[in-house]
């Protein structure tokens, strides 16, 4: 058994943070494992409400995984605020962590602000150079390098500025864009591309929690970086097309592992 571990919020309505990360890692057969940073009040329809957790117990979460169980893989999402970031950043350092996706979440689609404005920086100092792969959308791609990023073009550009701050691989999703669903791989050195036909819903509430935790799951079992990423593009592509409406705004995706691999 591969284990798993998501350090992230909880979103209360199930569809994005840590529930889409333990829902993901289950659809994978993968065995998950969670640090909750902060909880959210939280629906299809916004986010009403943020306690963060005390950075002491952010530090014994991960303490107490990584001192008892081995983990194949990580996938940090929302940390929310400076002291969240560092005491994370430093608490790993202290263990030989390895596959580690980091999702740089900022703004959620129904607007509201999951990273405080002033953590940023913090953000892209201790994180970014930590991470295996950086799974930036359009808006965080221009947050973290300054620059619009709307195009194809805009795309390489920003991942040849967001690989110098650290990252060995980065992954814009075009999520955001008009069209095809296209997300693009930068290593350092050559760029590859993940285009899907774009799903025509409006059902995409934490589509970009299922992708970065597919990944590291992917990751985890032992694939290569350019597979565990069109693997994870192909679930999420499935989740989205499955996609359903609860509440009154945006719905989650749907998983299900059987979905892509129908075989196993
Ligand atoms: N309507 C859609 N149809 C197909 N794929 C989509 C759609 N919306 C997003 N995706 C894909 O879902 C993943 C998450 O992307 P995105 O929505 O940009 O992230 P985030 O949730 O961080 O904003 C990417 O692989 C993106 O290409
Ligand atoms: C706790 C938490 N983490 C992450 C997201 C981002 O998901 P989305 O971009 O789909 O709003 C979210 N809404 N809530």
């Amino acid at each position: 058994m591969k284990n798993l571990l998501t350090i992230a919020g909880s979103d209360s309505s199930g569809g994005a943070g840590i529930q889409a990360d333990l829902k993901t890692f289950s659809a994978h057969r993968v065995f998950g494992m969670s640090v909750i940073t902060a909880v959210t009040a939280q629906s299809t329809r916004g986010v009403f409400a943020v306690q963060d957790i005390d950075p002491g117990v952010i530090k014994k979460q991960i303490e107490a995984v990584f001192e008892d169980i081995a983990v194949h893989g990580i996938k940090i999402g929302m940390v929310s605020q400076i002291q969240t970031i560092q005491v994370i950043a430093e608490t790993l350092k202290q263990y030989p962590y390895k596959n580690l996706v980091v999702d740089p979440v900022m703004i959620s689609k129904s607007g509201f602000d999951l990273l405080q404005p002033e953590a940023k920086a913090a953000l892209i100092s201790h994180l970014l150079p930590m991470a295996t792969v950086l799974t930036p959308n359009l808006p965080e791609a221009e947050e973290i390098t300054g620059m619009k990023v709307q195009n194809l073009e805009d795309m390489k550009k920003a991942a040849v500025k967001i690989h110098s701050l650290g990252p060995a691989f980065v992954l814009i999703k075009g999520g955001h864009l008009q069209g095809d669903a296209m997300d693009i791989l930068y290593d350092g050195s050559s760029f590859t591309t993940y285009t899907t036909k774009r799903v025509a819903t409006k059902n995409t509430h934490g589509t970009g929690c299922t992708l970065s935790s597919a990944i590291a799951a992917n990751l985890g079992k032992g694939e290569s970086i350019q597979v565990a990423i069109k693997h994870a593009k192909a679930y999420i592509t499935t989740a989205i097309e499955h996609s359903f409406s609860i509440g009154r705004g945006p719905g989650p995706v749907h998983h299900f592992y059987q979905l892509y691999h129908p075989d196993s």
